[in-house]
């Protein structure tokens, strides 16, 4: 279904928990109040997927906080594939990942995103908080080895890791990753307090157009991709004040609170469908008939965030 400014809905992002491993100094907590901290049941994420599917919804996202410190994430993962979604992937920081990728893969996971801002020990943990690069590298090859396809890495530039993208790169094309996401800093959730240290990616970017030997546009947030003499392929995500990437927006979030969220950045753009998810008294029909609804209203007040140019500018911290 298509919102007011021609943007269908295509795929919905759910928060699975705010509880995190790792404390990142940039975490955007997906733009959610913390407060809320128990996520929605398997059969409740099954229920509001069931109807995004009926609005058009071919993929999910699962992110968090960190999806892998649910117990039940094989079972959410399970009555999402019944809700007839093609597409279900993860966004993980990696660290508990060796232990149960193939765990996930027969559940029906599709794919995974990972996190890799650092290629250092010491950098790696400067900005996780976490001295786990190890075991993150050690996910990412099991996630492999277990057959999950495309695989994708995320790099957030920042003034803080900057030297270690090459590193990054160089990591992604040996070890043969499909895909890796060069990601700007947003001021969200902790990004907030520290924009200071976003970084332009505007010349790490013309550097890789030069050696690409393929460049093309994704039809998602219209993200520039390039294709590496290796086969890597490098995507830019540039979110920030970029009204290109919000024309391109075909998601809405649903929180751990049971709110379909129309925006990252917008607390104002919320429908709650709570209600229609925990009221026992109800039946089966007449709750997807409220999540229905839910979905009717998040599509009619959706609307891009930035619409226009914006300069960005650091904030001090
Ligand atoms: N503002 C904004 N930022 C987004 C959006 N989608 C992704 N991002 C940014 O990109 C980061 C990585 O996104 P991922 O969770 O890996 O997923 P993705 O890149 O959207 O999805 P796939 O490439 O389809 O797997 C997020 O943490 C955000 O910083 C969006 O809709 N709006
Ligand atoms: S960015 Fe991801 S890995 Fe880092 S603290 Fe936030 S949720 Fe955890
Ligand atoms: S409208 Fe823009 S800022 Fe909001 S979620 Fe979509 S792409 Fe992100």
């Amino acid at each position: 279904m298509i919102d007011r400014y021609g943007r269908p809905l295509e795929d919905l992002r759910v928060t699975l928990t705010h509880v995190c491993n790792f404390s990142c100094f940039f975490c955007h907590m997906e733009g959610e109040d913390t407060e809320s901290m128990q996520g929605l049941s398997p059969h409740q994420i099954g229920l509001v997927s069931r109807v995004a599917v009926e609005f058009g919804v071919k993929s999910v996202k699962l992110t968090g906080g960190e999806p892998t410190l649910r117990r039940d994430l094989p079972e959410i993962i399970r009555e999402i594939r019944t809700s007839g979604v093609r597409d279900i992937s993860m966004t993980t920081n990696g660290f508990l990942l060796a232990n149960i990728a193939g765990k996930l893969k027969d559940a029906g996971l599709d794919r995974i995103n990972i996190s890799l801002h650092a290629l250092t020990r010491e950098k790696f943990k400067d900005v996780t908080g976490v001295d786990g690069m190890d075991r993150v590298i050690a996910g990412i090859r099991e996630a492999k080895n277990q057959g999950f396809k495309p695989i994708k890495l995320n790099f957030v530039l920042t003034k803080r890791n900057s030297e270690e993208a090459k590193r990054v790169i160089e990591f992604s094309e040996e070890i043969g990753i499909d895909e890796l996401h060069l990601i700007e800093l947003h001021p969200v959730g902790l990004g907030r307090s520290t924009f200071s240290f976003h970084q332009g990616m505007e010349e790490l970017e013309k550097e890789i157009a030069k050696i690409a030997v393929k460049s093309e546009i994704r039809e998602k947030h219209f993200r520039p991709r390039y294709t590496l003499p290796s086969g890597l392929v490098v995507e830019i995500v540039k979110p920030y004040a970029n009204p290109i990437f919000c024309a391109g927006c075909n998601r809405v979030r649903l929180t751990v609170d049971g709110k379909l969220k129309t925006c990252l950045y917008r607390d104002d753009k919320v429908i709650d469908v709570m209600y229609a998810l925990s009221n026992k008294d109800l039946t089966l029909e007449e709750r997807l008939e409220l999540i229905r609804h839910g979905f009717e209203a998040a599509i009619s007040i959706r609307e891009p965030n930035f619409k226009y140019m914006m300069k960005i500018e650091a904030q001090q911290a």
